[in-house]
């Protein structure tokens, strides 16, 4: 009996703190009860606190002041404080919240609590942070180190992107807002991963380059036939670490001096392309720069600074005939295969562009896949934008196009496919399809040569050569 009353009265107290934190939880006195319990925490312990003024004491801009509310307005907690602006952000469906005056936000770093305020004091601002005095030791560098790091991050990421082409020896530069990222791009899921990844390490190795006494970059070739996507790939880096783009056209380059000048006048957290490298060095009537100023030039010693980051990206559509020095280990770190399509990477397209992952003619695809037809990702890809009303006409002029190309040269070069596709393209009778299928015929009024150049939806090479296919390697570190 004893027993059963114990059992009744654990229960009773179990539906009793049940209901208790229901209460709690719906009358919202949950934080009532936790504001009291961080008040009494904040009265027991001494607390030391700092100023971050807005402006300094000549008037000018306190550039920590920047940082702490760039970094405030990131935390997580802001949405807890009682006061907060909402503001519309970069994208129309964005919403930026902005932490209001006189309101607390807290925020934990190595495992101690401290809290922002943001104050107004006549009409100057402030930031002041309250720190416990038991911690302050421990953890106020690295915290004021954290929020340099984050606050960077922000700005890098707000900040517009530019592509900067060098035009008679001195750059110009447009907004850079090409769509392409990881996700769009069709190459292997592990490829695009591990390039993801050796960016994101490269970006914070800049102690470990340091202590090995070298200068901190990163150089990529990107090398494959005409329309797979190295273009397309550099654009989507660019997006990915948010960097502005720097496109040397060496045919534009008078001399060595003209190449380091504008090299130096690169700045950091940008990407530096050349793209089509092979055609440049196979040209006959080649410009002034040197065979060894070219050599200087993507060792990237003559950056303004060989203390920021470079990341160098060069393209080109075979290795055949490439001098082995130009693309040694340390000079090109990593090397990536961009290939013809298979079909899996068909399927990906199919799956991007016409939203279809099965279909009744994907058996006939396979087998003319398996057959050793082949096309680019940017031709297979036109023949879906065109067509992409019905699925089943797009694969069928997929299907056509690879059979008239298996029969034709058998490469899989593309060459006339791809004219014959261009031609699809710019006699298209849907209006939507000319335009879009033409996205470089939209961009022509505004956009320069070289920008729809480089990043053009489908531009035929001059310089089609056949390419070494060393399909068993998609990206090899040096
Ligand atoms: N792997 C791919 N995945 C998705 N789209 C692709 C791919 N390859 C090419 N395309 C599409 O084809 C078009 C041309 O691609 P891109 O310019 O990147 O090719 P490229 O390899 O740089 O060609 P080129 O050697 O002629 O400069 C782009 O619009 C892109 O959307
Ligand atoms: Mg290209």
């Amino acid at each position: 009996m004893f027993v059963v009353n114990l059992f009744l009265i654990i229960f009773l107290i179990i539906c009793l703190l049940f209901l208790v934190r229901l209460f709690l939880h719906r009358t919202a006195l949950i934080y009532v009860l936790k504001k009291w319990v961080e008040g009494i925490d904040d009265r027991i312990h001494v607390h030391q606190q700092f100023r971050v003024p807005e402006l300094n004491e000549n008037g000018q801009e306190n550039q920590l002041y920047r940082k702490v509310l760039f970094y405030v307005n990131s935390l997580a907690s802001i949405e807890d404080s009682d006061y907060t602006n909402l503001f519309s952000g970069k994208e129309s469906n964005d919403i930026v919240l902005s932490l209001e005056d006189d309101q607390i936000v807290h925020d934990t770093f190595l495992g101690a609590r401290v809290l922002w305020v943001n104050k107004i004091e006549k009409i100057h601002r402030s930031f002041v942070l309250k720190i416990k005095k038991k911690d302050k030791r421990r953890i106020l560098k690295p915290y004021l180190q954290h929020i340099h790091t984050i606050s960077d991050d922000i700005e890098q990421r707000r900040k517009e992107l530019k592509l900067h082409m060098n035009n008679n020896g001195k750059w110009r530069s447009v907004p850079f807002n090409h769509p392409s990222n990881f996700d769009t791009i069709v190459v292997h899921i592990d490829l695009k991963n591990k390039v993801k990844s050796d960016l994101e390490n490269f970006v914070k190795s800049k102690q470990y380059y340091h202590k090995l006494g070298r200068v901190w970059r990163r150089s990529y070739l990107l090398y494959g036939p005409s329309g797979t996507g190295k273009s397309s790939f550099i654009a989507a880096i660019a997006n990915f670490l948010s960097y502005d783009v720097y496109n040397f056209d060496l045919s534009q380059v008078s001399d060595d001096d003209n190449l380091n000048l504008l090299l130096f006048q690169t700045t950091s957290k940008s990407l530096i392309v050349v793209e089509d490298l092979d055609c440049y060095i196979s040209q006959k009537s080649r410009t002034g720069i040197s065979p060894s100023g070219l050599l200087n030039f993507m060792d990237g010693i003559l950056c303004s600074s060989c203390s920021d980051e470079r990341i160098m990206i060069f393209t080109m559509n075979s290795k055949e005939g490439i001098d082995f020095d130009l693309l040694r280990p340390g000079r090109i770190d990593v090397h990536i295969y961009f290939p013809l399509c298979d079909f899996n990477s068909f399927k990906c397209l199919a799956s991007n562009y016409l939203g279809v992952k099965e279909h009744k003619l994907f058996p006939q695809v396979e087998e003319i896949f398996q057959g050793g037809a082949t096309m680019s990702p940017a031709e297979i890809g036109e023949l879906m934008l065109v067509n992409r009303s019905s699925p089943s006409r797009a694969l069928k002029s997929v299907i056509a196009a690879l059979q008239a190309n298996g029969r034709g040269s058998g490469s899989g070069g593309g060459g006339n496919v791809a004219t014959r596709l261009r031609d699809s393209v710019e006699s298209s009778p849907s209006p939507s399809s000319a335009t879009e299928g033409g996205g470089g015929a939209a961009w022509k009024g505004t956009v320069p040569k070289e920008f729809r150049k480089l990043y053009g939806l489908l531009l035929l090479k001059s310089c089609n050569r056949p390419e070494s296919l060393d399909h068993d390697s998609d990206m090899i570190e040096r």
